[in-house]
């Protein structure tokens, strides 16, 4: 279970989060929307310890985010919107690399398997000879290799053409509903958001967002 209470960010004088409260359970999709600069990003860096909030608490089963960083790090996966990939090492290189450094360990099959789960065949290929769509496929399979509970996704798919997509959704459908990870999924495409998540918040109480989401016939919950 992920419990958020009261949870705020500023910037300087800029309040970004005002007093967010949210729990998720395993097994849920959770979308959050808002304008360019409404804080999706903010919130997502700051459940994946990269950034500190102002105020307020976070638990990951009953572990302080506060107390447990170290521990509450093994358990959650990000993607950011940057690509965060070695260019000059191939596709297996990176994965390799960044297996080293997981606490999960994993055998050369089983990464190559979660490469192909993310429909990314290239595994000796130079990472700076991918397109932009490849390389976020591997930036999502690279979060996956220590198995977090709790998956963070800052959107994860821009740049990666529709059929691939629709893969990779059918794909973190399965790890939710059927390995119970937690996923916390941002997106600008509100057909992906919709079609994935089953609770989408908005974050800025803006009309526009509220009544898109009422279109789509999502109970808009505004944060
Ligand atoms: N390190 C920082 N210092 C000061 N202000 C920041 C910092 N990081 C983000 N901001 C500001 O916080 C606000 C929220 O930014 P954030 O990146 O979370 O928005 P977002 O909803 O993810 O936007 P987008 O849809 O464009 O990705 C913006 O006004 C941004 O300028």
């Amino acid at each position: 279970m992920l419990n958020i209470q009261s949870l705020s960010k500023e910037y300087g004088k800029k309040q970004i989060l005002n007093s967010v409260t949210l729990t998720a359970k395993s097994g849920e999709i959770i979308g959050l929307v808002g304008e360019n600069g409404a804080g999706k990003s903010t919130m997502l860096q700051i459940l994946a310890t990269l950034s500190q909030p102002t105020s307020g608490s976070i638990s990951l089963d009953d572990q302080s985010y506060k107390k447990s960083k170290k521990h509450i790090r093994k358990k959650v996966g990000f993607v950011g919107q940057d690509i965060a990939l070695w260019e000059e090492f191939t596709v297996k290189e990176n994965m390799v690399f960044f297996e080293k450094l997981s606490w999960i360990k994993k055998s050369e099959v089983e990464l190559r398997q979660l490469c192909r789960d993310m429909k990314l065949e290239k595994w000796d290929e130079t990472v700076k000879t991918l397109s932009g769509g490849m390389k976020r496929k591997l930036n999502l399979a690279i979060s996956l290799i220590h198995e977090p509970m709790l998956l963070l996704l800052d959107e994860p798919t821009v740049g990666i053409d529709l059929k691939s997509r629709k893969e990779i959704g059918s794909y973190l459908h399965d790890l939710a509903k059927n390995h119970g990870k937690m996923i916390i999924y941002t997106s600008h495409d509100m057909d992906e958001i919709n079609n994935l998540c089953e609770r989408v918040y908005c974050i800025g109480n803006d009309p526009f967002y509220r009544k898109l989401l009422q279109e789509y016939g999502k109970e808009p919950i505004i944060l």
